[in-house]
């Protein structure tokens, strides 16, 4: 009370040009802090706009829907979580699933990535195909390019019969880390051989590195532009393993197809 006192005393002290002064003064602080605060309220409708706009977007659209969902949801949440999706997946595995159990394996990887995140699994509607393309041919020896997280190899595995082996290539290093213990905790490790490496690497060296005479089955998983190459790749690496009776399986496209003998389609099935 005092102090106000003081501060009228004070104001009435002052002549009245620097009265005016003080008033402006005054003025021009409260119009600045009324700018300030109308380019914030400016920029919050703004990115609410922008934020309204990206949903619509989503909703409608599957390309951005996709974008979203895929890059930069994943990103946001790896981020947060400091973990990867194909982590996520182990964990979800490890948490749900039975040790020892291939099919509870593979149906806790169907139910995360159905419900939860997808990923590039070959999943359970092309799995059943790649399940009846490996009973039927029955393979002693089988390869695949693309392990990612395992889930086909623990597919093709768990239908291997007694003694048969499944070789397994990855050029991811997390991915390849992640497969191993997937294979480990659905008790298919004994059957599988994960190699690590570009399947361009690999291939070359599968007869002497790894002893692979006979190929029985190729599973192509890994990314399209290597499929004409690798099979070509084959074909030079284990010339005289090839038999009329081997088959490639490539699954991602469209229609998959059965080849008998390298390039030469025996049967297709939607995907
Ligand atoms: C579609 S995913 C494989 C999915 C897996 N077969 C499944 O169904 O669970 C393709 C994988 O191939 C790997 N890959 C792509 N090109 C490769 C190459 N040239 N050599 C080795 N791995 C490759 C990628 O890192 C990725 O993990």
């Amino acid at each position: 009370m005092k102090s106000k006192k003081q501060d009228f005393s004070v104001l009435m002290m002052l002549t009245s040009p620097e009265r005016k002064c003080l008033r402006s003064d005054f003025a021009r602080k409260a119009f600045k802090m009324l700018e300030s605060s109308s380019v914030l309220l400016f920029i919050v409708f703004l990115l609410l706009f922008i934020l309204l706009l990206f949903v619509v977007l989503i909703r409608r659209n599957p390309a951005a829907a996709l974008l979203w969902k895929e890059i930069i949801r994943e990103k946001i949440t790896n981020l947060i979580m400091n973990q990867s999706k194909e982590q996520r997946i182990l964990n979800f595995v490890l948490q749900n699933a039975v040790r020892g159990d291939p099919c509870s394996v593979l149906d806790a990887i169907d139910k995360y990535c159905s419900q939860k995140e997808w990923a590039m699994n070959v999943g359970s509607e092309k799995g059943v195909i790649l399940d009846k393309t490996v009973e039927e041919v029955s393979p002693s020896v089988a390869l695949e390019l693309g392990t990612y997280c395992g889930y086909s190899g623990v597919r093709i595995a768990r239908r291997l019969k007694e003694g048969a082996r499944l070789l397994t290539v990855e050029f991811n290093p997390e991915f390849a880390a992640i497969a191993k213990q997937m294979f480990e905790f659905a008790g298919v490790q004994d059957k599988v051989r994960l190699l690590e490496g570009p399947s361009q690497e690999v291939i070359p060296q599968l007869k002497k590195k790894y002893e692979v005479d006979t190929l029985d089955f190729v599973f192509l998983d890994h990314w399209k532009d290597r499929y004409a190459p690798d099979t070509i790749l084959l074909q030079a690496s284990i010339s005289s393993a090839i038999e009329m009776d081997q088959r490639i399986f490539a699954v991602p496209k469209i229609t998959a197809s059965v080849l008998t003998s390298m390039g030469s389609p025996e049967a297709t099935a939607e995907s």
